[in-house]
């Protein structure tokens, strides 16, 4: 390897035929160089003993392919077809071209600073087959410690997962697995598998992709396996970011007032309310409920307009373009069956002049020129017919409209009236411009109608190459239905755990509900889990079969130290000196990235300031503009979710806080409970939640 890359750093062994392209083979040798470089200190992590028309041979497999042309040495991806042998349990295989092969031998190298370390059999033919070797590998992995962002699992991927993550591309993909069954990761490594040039036709490109993640602070945390799996500019955002950013108001505050009032009102019929009109302003029939909408304002607005304009054109008198309404609706149908993702308007505008152009016989050469003679013209015919409204205050027209609401004949008379209901009322509204996070979908699908849908390339649209959704239980049917709009066919992969949703109200209430909207998506179901001890995961468990009956599910067996309890009565300063001991204790054991995890954003806030009196300075995370970095934090469990530490400790882990009769509350305590992978501190003055005693 370091070979290759002396080779390719030097400029003088980069000849073209002229400068130009010697500078162009110099740039992308040094490329390759950059590319390579980071794989020299460990270049391979397994070996496969194959046997392929009665010859032998080993390949190792690696991060990154390399090819010795000068000599046998070669290293095979783990991202291509013959790395998925390393991960199978399947023992021989049938390659497209070529003989069938058999397996003889799996064999894990650790290897750091170019040094074998050590050699794990995982498989041998020789010595009885399978090894074990494989689950001691993977307990080896899950005891370090945790780091500051999201790591790739290249190394130690388990076979239901390897065969998730290459399901054939093409294929919408709904993985579903309980907490830290390595969903959020795989969709990750299934996005690096994508871009893959062995995916032929279905091969992505990193900038055309997006992921959608449920908050900041975890979109960057996230954001750091990016470069480990070779995957630069990839953009990894929120929903409601992507959202209000194609509706062009980066300002808009987005408010989730379902939630606070589920949360807060008391009032069972009121709650019913809310929940019901949340869940249908996400209905996939709203796609078509708005574009009916906007065929009748536009067919209106268009009655009585025309187009007469005299255009000139080289040798020939007199020419004049006639559009009389009656040609404007033909056109404006044809957009609509067309159905174009740069939307209605640009949509409209293309066809009308296509249609100038061929009425008025235009060569080639002259095209530009008429069209520009004809633009502003058709700007302002197409100001009057598509102009006079925005996503947003036509969403809420149609919203307050149950005449316009009917229009589709879709929704029942019931619908309509649920709609024209304000069960919100009562909760307060930001000063700022605000949208609530349950019309952002109906928002949206108004801007794809209107403005267009997808992936922004200087001014025009695009689809997405791939799109990963992370905790996907939270998405609606009518995003998914705009997702897939903005995506290429078949490339959407939806992670998530309908039992972990926290969001029933905006999200699907089955999976087969999403597959409606993905035409040909697979299911596919992760049923191990990794990130925590035993002692954690049995506690986690016992929190979540009060609301969830599939909760038991199966997680590594790997042993760790007994979670530990902090109580004490009431004194002067409350929770404060358990919290601190917690710390010391935690560290003691051997952490350093250590969370406090609060129930609200503001205790994060008070205590950090608090415990510094104590000694103890935890940074807190409680806006979506932190970032967590590694050390000491504290943070509400809104903001952990999706997070892992090494050590974390749960800060007022009581039934005063989290409120034993409401099942949304024992969700919170479940994903604060379950952010640790090896050390887990409960502390409360007086008594512990009876769920964790
Ligand atoms: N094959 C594996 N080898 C090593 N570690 C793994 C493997 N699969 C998952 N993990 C680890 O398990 C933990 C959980 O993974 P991840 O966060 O992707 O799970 P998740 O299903 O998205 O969890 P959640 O639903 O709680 O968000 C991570 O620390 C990850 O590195």
């Amino acid at each position: 390897m370091l070979r290759q890359i002396e080779f390719w750093e030097d400029r003088d062994r980069q000849m073209g035929a002229d400068l130009e392209t010697s500078i162009i083979l110099g740039d992308e040798a040094e490329e390759h160089a950059a590319m390579l470089s980071p794989h020299v200190h460990q270049p391979y992590f397994g070996s496969l003993k194959v046997r392929v028309a009665g010859r032998e041979q080993v390949l190792y497999v690696g991060k990154h392919a390399f090819r010795d042309v000068k000599g046998p040495h070669s290293v095979v991806s783990w991202d291509s077809e013959v790395g998925s042998l390393f991960y199978q349990e399947a023992l021989t295989w049938t390659p497209r071209r070529g003989s069938a092969g058999t397996i003889r031998r799996r064999r894990q190298l650790d290897v750091a600073h170019k040094q074998l370390l050590r050699v794990t059999d995982l498989y041998d033919d020789e010595h009885g087959g399978d090894t074990g070797g494989r689950e001691e590998v993977l307990l080896r992995r899950l005891e370090e410690g945790s780091t500051a962002g999201m790591r790739d699992v290249v190394e130690t991927l388990q076979p239901e997962q390897n065969e998730a993550m290459r399901f054939p591309a093409g294929t919408p993909v709904i993985i579903q697995g309980a907490a830290g069954s390595g969903k959020t990761t795989i969709g990750f490594h299934r996005l690096s598998w994508m871009t893959n040039a062995e995916r032929g036709r279905h091969q992505a490109r990193p900038e055309a992709c997006m992921v959608l993640m449920p908050n900041r602070v975890l979109a960057s945390y996230a954001a750091r396996i990016l470069p480990e799996l070779d995957l630069h500019s990839v953009n990894v955002t929120t929903p409601e970011h992507w959202a209000v950013g194609l509706l062009g108001l980066e300002k808009l505050e987005v408010t989730d007032r379902t939630l606070t009032l589920l949360l807060t009102d008391r009032d069972n019929t009121r709650r019913a309310l809310a929940w019901r009109r949340a869940k249908l302003l996400g209905d996939a029939r709203m796609l078509d409920v708005v574009r009916t909408h906007l065929w009748t304002r536009f067919t209106a607005a268009l009655r009585g307009q025309g187009l007469k304009e005299s255009v000139e054109l080289r040798g020939r008198e007199g020419l004049t373009l006639t559009l009389t309404d009656a040609d404007l609706y033909t056109i404006l149908s044809d957009t609509f069956a067309r159905d174009p993702l740069e939307g209605y308007r640009a949509g409209f505008r293309a066809l009308l002049e296509a249609e100038a152009l061929s009425r008025l016989h235009v060569p080639d050469d002259e095209e530009a020129g008429v069209l520009k003679q004809l633009s502003a013209p058709v700007t302002t015919l197409l100001g009057r017919i598509f102009a006079s409204t925005t996503p947003v205050t036509e969403t809420r027209r149609l919203l307050a409209s149950p005449e316009a609401l009917a229009v589709s004949g879709l929704l029942q008379e019931r619908e309509i009236q649920l709609l024209q209901a304000d069960p919100l009322g009562g909760i307060p509204t930001p000063r700022r411009a605000h949208a609530d996070v349950t019309e952002l979908p109906l928002m949206l699908a108004m801007q794809a109608f209107m403005g267009g849908i997808g992936r922004a390339v200087g001014r025009e649209l695009e689809v997405f190459d791939h799109v990963v959704l992370d905790e996907a239980q939270d998405y609606s049917p009518l995003l998914y239905a705009l997702l897939a709009r903005a995506t290429r066919p078949g490339h959407i992969t939806a992670l998530g755990d309908l039992n972990q949703g926290m969001h029933g109200y905006k999200g699907p209430s089955s999976w087969e509900a999403v597959q409606a909207q993905l035409p040909g998506a697979q299911v596919l179901t992760l049923s191990r889990t990794y990130r925590s001890t035993r002692q954690i995961t049995e506690l986690g468990a016992r929190i979540a079969a009060t609301y969830n009956r599939a909760a038991h599910v199966q997680g590594v067996d790997r042993d760790g130290d007994p979670i530990q309890r902090y109580v004490a009565p009431a004194g002067p300063d409350g929770e404060l000196p358990l919290l601190a001991r917690a710390v010391k204790d935690a560290q003691k054991a051997g952490h350093s990235n250590i969370a406090i995890v609060t129930r609200r954003a503001i205790d994060a806030d008070r205590l950090a300031e608090a415990l510094r009196e104590h000694d103890t300075d935890a940074q807190p995370i409680t806006t979506q503009e932190h970032r967590y970095t590694g050390g000491l934090v504290i943070l509400p469990v809104s903001l952990a979710k999706g997070l892992e530490f090494s050590a974390a400790i749960v800060a007022s882990a009581n039934a005063e806080t989290y409120d034993d009769s409401t099942e949304y509350e024992r969700r919170l305590l479940y994903v604060s409970a379950s952010r640790a992978l090896h050390w887990l501190g409960l502390v409360s003055v007086d008594e512990l939640h009876p769920l964790i005693q």
